[in-house]
Parts: structure tokens; C-alpha cells; sequence
């Protein structure tokens, strides 16, 4: 069966790589010329560096070519995700919809798949998640992720359909709390950035790090997610990857943070739109969420690192 990828970034064309070994994918994107000089070089140098494309991936800017296939895999920014479903939703009304975004959008609050749910309802929707780095995936590496969907039988197709040598994918029912586990992550490995960037060492991070894991908790239990699902892969896996890796875009934005340098604004970093989505839920859910609010101030430059953690330390002291 042939699988399309909508988004022809690092994300989207690393999972087409490793499919690909299985048969047919088709990588969709809105530039016809992104497409051609991917055709022409095989490679997608500007979003995956120094990976051959193999030929069983077809790329294409035509949404007739994309809506051929039954699953299709939607891996481009959160904030963008609404966009492209009303603009294809005609093509892609009865389709299995797989979302790779890990986010949470700026203007409703919500999910990936509760977007999809909103703008394509009569599709399947799921979720792709976890921790894996384009490259590490691209190249073969072994990586194991979260493939959730509220509907088992449609979960297990799934499973078979997008498990791959290198990609192992577990399955769960759960997609609130696997949605939250991806986006909430990105908010924690900002702050952990921030405190390596800074210099304030290691075991500052390990704390941010656990505190941060407990504000997704919050949030988690408060949105109805099953709270065992923060401890899975596409919680406290992808939370461990990011917050520890100069692979993620997350943290090392929080490096730059710290160390009072320039960020490249083109770069794809979910956290700084999500921190803020979260410290909004926050407040109307009434959730105590310090190292959130540190990061979306940090983010908006009204606070330093140095301030951010003389603020949380010198909260009140309290059980854990
Ligand atoms: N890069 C990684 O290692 C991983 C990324 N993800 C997630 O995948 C999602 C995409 O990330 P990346 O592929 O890394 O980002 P990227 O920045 O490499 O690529 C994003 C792609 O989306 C396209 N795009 C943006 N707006 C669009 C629109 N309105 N219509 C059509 N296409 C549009 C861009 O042209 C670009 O090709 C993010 O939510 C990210 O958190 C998940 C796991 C790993
Ligand atoms: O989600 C990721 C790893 O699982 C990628 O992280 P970044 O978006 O921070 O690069």
C-alpha cells in the first residue's frame, strides 16, 4: 500500500526514507520547486543534509498524486496544520491522517489530532510520536515511537502499516496524553537549554528536567489523559532526548538563550509557540506551571536565565 507524507522537511522526509524501505511513499510539498530539485538530486540537502533519496520515494507538489494513497502523514509545523487540512480537505476527507506535529496551537489551545478532528471530521485521525531525530532515523538508526489512535483496530493497521526495520512503533489508544507528552516536552528542553547555555550545570538540568515532567503530568491529568502515558515513549523518552541532545532544535535555542547569543528565526522550533499556548491553558485550568511561565518569558525576552532561576528557586518550598 502506498503512503504519502505531507511536508517535505527534515521530519517528513526521514520517516519517507525509512517507509521506503517497505514500498512506495510519495513526499508531498506545496513548492513545485522544492520538488524539482529534489527529483533532480535525489536529496533533500536543505532539510535532511547528505541522505539519498531511495527510489521507491516519489516526490510531487500535486495534491492529486498525494491523495492517491489511504494514509497520509502530515509532518509540518503545529502552527501550520489547521492551514493545510482546510486547504486540502476536500482531498483528504477520506483518508487515515497521521500527525507527526509535536505542539500545541497558538490560537485554540488544542492538539494536533483534535485539529484534525475540527477540519477533516470524517477522516481517521492518529498520531506519530516520540523520540527519534530526523538524521538518526534517515540513517538507518534504530528508534522506537508512539503510534496513538482512539479507534485499536485502526491504531493496529497503522502499526503494521509504518513499522519499519528501524522504526519500531508501539501502540496506545491514549492521543491526548501522547500529544501533550510531544509538545510539552519541547517547552522543558527550551528551559534545559537555557540552563547549559548559561552555565548552571548539569544537576540544574536533571531538576528542570523532573519539575518539567511533573508540569506535564499536570497538564495531562487536567486535559483527561491517561497519566501512565507521560511515562511512555512520547513522554519521558522524547522529554530525555530533547532535553539532553545539541540534535534538537528545542535546546539548542535554549542554549542560545543562555548564552545571550542569536537565534536563526527560520528554524522550525515548536516550544516557543507552544510555551505560550500552555501558559494560557495554565491559567484557565489554574495549573502552577513556574518553569513554563519562566520559558515564555524567557522566550519573550522579559526575563534573564539568571532572573528565570533565582524566580524558581525562590519559590515556596513544598512537597514533591
Ligand atoms: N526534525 C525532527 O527530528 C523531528 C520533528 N518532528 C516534528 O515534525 C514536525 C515538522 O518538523 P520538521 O520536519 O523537523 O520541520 P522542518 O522545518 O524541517 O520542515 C517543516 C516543513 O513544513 C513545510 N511547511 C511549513 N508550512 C507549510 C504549509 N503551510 N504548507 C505546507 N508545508 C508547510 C516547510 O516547507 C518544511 O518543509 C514538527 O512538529 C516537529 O516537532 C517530530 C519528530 C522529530
Ligand atoms: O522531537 C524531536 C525529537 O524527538 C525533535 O526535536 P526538535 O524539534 O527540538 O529538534
Amino acid at each position: 500500500m502506498s503512503i504519502t507524507v505531507m511536508g517535505a522537511g527534515a521530519f517528513g522526509t526521514a520517516v519517507a526514507v525509512s517507509l521506503a524501505s517497505k514500498g512506495p511513499v510519495t513526499v508531498w510539498a506545496r513548492s513545485s520547486q522544492q520538488i524539482s530539485k529534489i527529483k533532480e538530486t535525489r536529496r533533500n540537502e536543505d532539510r535532511l543534509p547528505g541522505v539519498v533519496l531511495p527510489d521507491a520515494l516519489t516526490a510531487t507538489a500535486e495534491m492529486d498524486d498525494a491523495a492517491r494513497s489511504r494514509i497520509i502523514l502530515l509532518a509540518v509545523p503545529m502552527q501550520t496544520l489547521r492551514h493545510v487540512l482546510q486547504t486540502y480537505s476536500a482531498a483528504l476527507h477520506d483518508k487515515i491522517l497521521v500527525a507527526c506535529c509535536k505542539g500545541i496551537e497558538l490560537e485554540t489551545g488544542l492538539g494536533p489530532v483534535a485539529v484534525m478532528q475540527q477540519t477533516v471530521p470524517d477522516a481517521q485521525h492518529a498520531l506519530l510520536t516520540g523520540p527519534s531525530f530526523a538524521h538518526d532515523i534517515a540513517r538507518g538508526l534504530p528508534t522506537a515511537l508512539t503510534l496513538a489512535c482512539s479507534d485499536a483496530d485502526c491504531g493496529e493497521e497503522l502499526q503494521r502499516e509504518l513499522t519499519t526495520a528501524n522504526l519500531r512503533l508501539y501502540r496506545s489508544t491514549d492521543t491526548v496524553g501522547a500529544e501533550l507528552g510531544g509538545a510539552l516536552k519541547n517547552v522543558v528542553a527550551i528551559a534545559c537549554g537555557t540552563a547549559m547555555g548559561a552555565k548552571m550545570g548539569e544537576s540544574a538540568r536533571a531538576a528542570l528536567m523532573t519539575r518539567g515532567y511533573a508540569e506535564m503530568q499536570r497538564v495531562a491529568v487536567a486535559r483527561g489523559a491517561e497519566p501512565e502515558t507521560m511515562a511512555g515513549l512520547s513522554g519521558f523518552g522524547d522529554l530525555a532526548l530533547t532535553c539532553t541532545s545539541e540534535q534538537s532544535r528545542n535546546y539548542r535555542l535554549g542554549l542560545s538563550l543562555g548564552r545571550g547569543e542569536e537565534f536563526d528565526p527560520a528554524v522550525t522550533v515548536e516550544g516557543v509557540a507552544t510555551a505560550r499556548a500552555v501558559q494560557a491553558l495554565a491559567t484557565e485550568l489554574r495549573l502552577d506551571m513556574p518553569i513554563t511561565t519562566c520559558v515564555t518569558a524567557l522566550v519573550d525576552r522579559r526575563l534573564t536565565p539568571q532572573e528565570a532561576m533565582t524566580h524558581l528557586l525562590a519559590r515556596p518550598l513544598k512537597e514533591e
